[in-house]
């Protein structure tokens, strides 16, 4: 599908602080859900709703809810959980799943390491999300998990995209539309972004 960089001034303003390496954990963590709520809107523009009667203090009139199996919010472990009460305070009726993948620092491969997921999900339009995309290999390992578990509709937010993992993502998977806060300048001998934040669970989580 494609990619779509998320511009607006609130989330720019965000995510400089995210950036600054100066930045508290405390409000690393805040900049990020906020972001992530922000995106939200952009991405959940085309939800499925229903017709219903609602009846206000003056008379009945028809409204709209989302549709029930509306959506999945899959956060990829750890940085992922970054973003999900963002997401979810916006959307009550989506169900999570998780999926835990880490990046071997030698090899850049994506390790494998838990995974549960809705049992409706092959039902819901899946959003896929982590903060960081810099080689794609997480992304893709957890698009593959998703789609062998029957899910067919997935779409991939993150805030911070490598024009690398971009490619890869759209070759591997060009039915996933990414949306992005930022498409970054690419990635270092490591492996991370650059400009980028550093690395995201990290800093949310405060392990290093
Ligand atoms: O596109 P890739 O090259 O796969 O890199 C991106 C992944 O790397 C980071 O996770 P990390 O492996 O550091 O695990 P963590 O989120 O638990 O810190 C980040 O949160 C992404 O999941
Ligand atoms: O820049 C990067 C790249 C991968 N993972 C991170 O957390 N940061
Ligand atoms: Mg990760």
């Amino acid at each position: 599908m494609a990619v779509i960089e998320i511009n607006h001034p609130l989330i720019q303003h965000k995510m400089t602080y995210l950036r600054n390496k100066d930045t508290d954990t405390k409000t690393f963590r805040e900049n990020l859900n906020e972001i992530a709520k922000l995106m939200t809107y952009e991405v959940t523009k085309s939800l499925p709703v229903d017709e219903v009667i609602v009846e206000t203090p003056l008379m009945k009139t028809t409204g709209h809810v989302l549709q029930d199996k509306a959506i999945a919010v899959v956060p990829i472990l750890r940085a992922g959980l970054g973003m999900v009460d963002g997401i979810v305070s916006l959307v009550p009726t989506a169900k999570i799943g998780h999926i835990g993948v880490y990046r071997n620092e030698e090899t850049l491969e994506p390790t494998y390491y838990y995974c549960k997921l809705p049992v409706d999900i092959q039902e819901r339009k899946v959003i896929l999300v982590d903060p960081m995309l810099a080689t794609g290999g997480s992304a893709i390992y957890a698009i593959d998990y998703l789609k062998n578990a029957g899910v067919k509709d997935i779409v991939f937010m993150c805030l911070v995209a490598a024009p690398e993992g971009i490619a890869k993502v759209l070759q591997t998977h060009p039915d996933v539309s990414i949306y992005t806060a930022k498409i970054d300048q690419g990635l270092n001998e490591h492996g991370y972004i650059y400009p980028g934040l550093g690395d995201c669970g990290d800093r949310i989580f405060g392990t290093k």
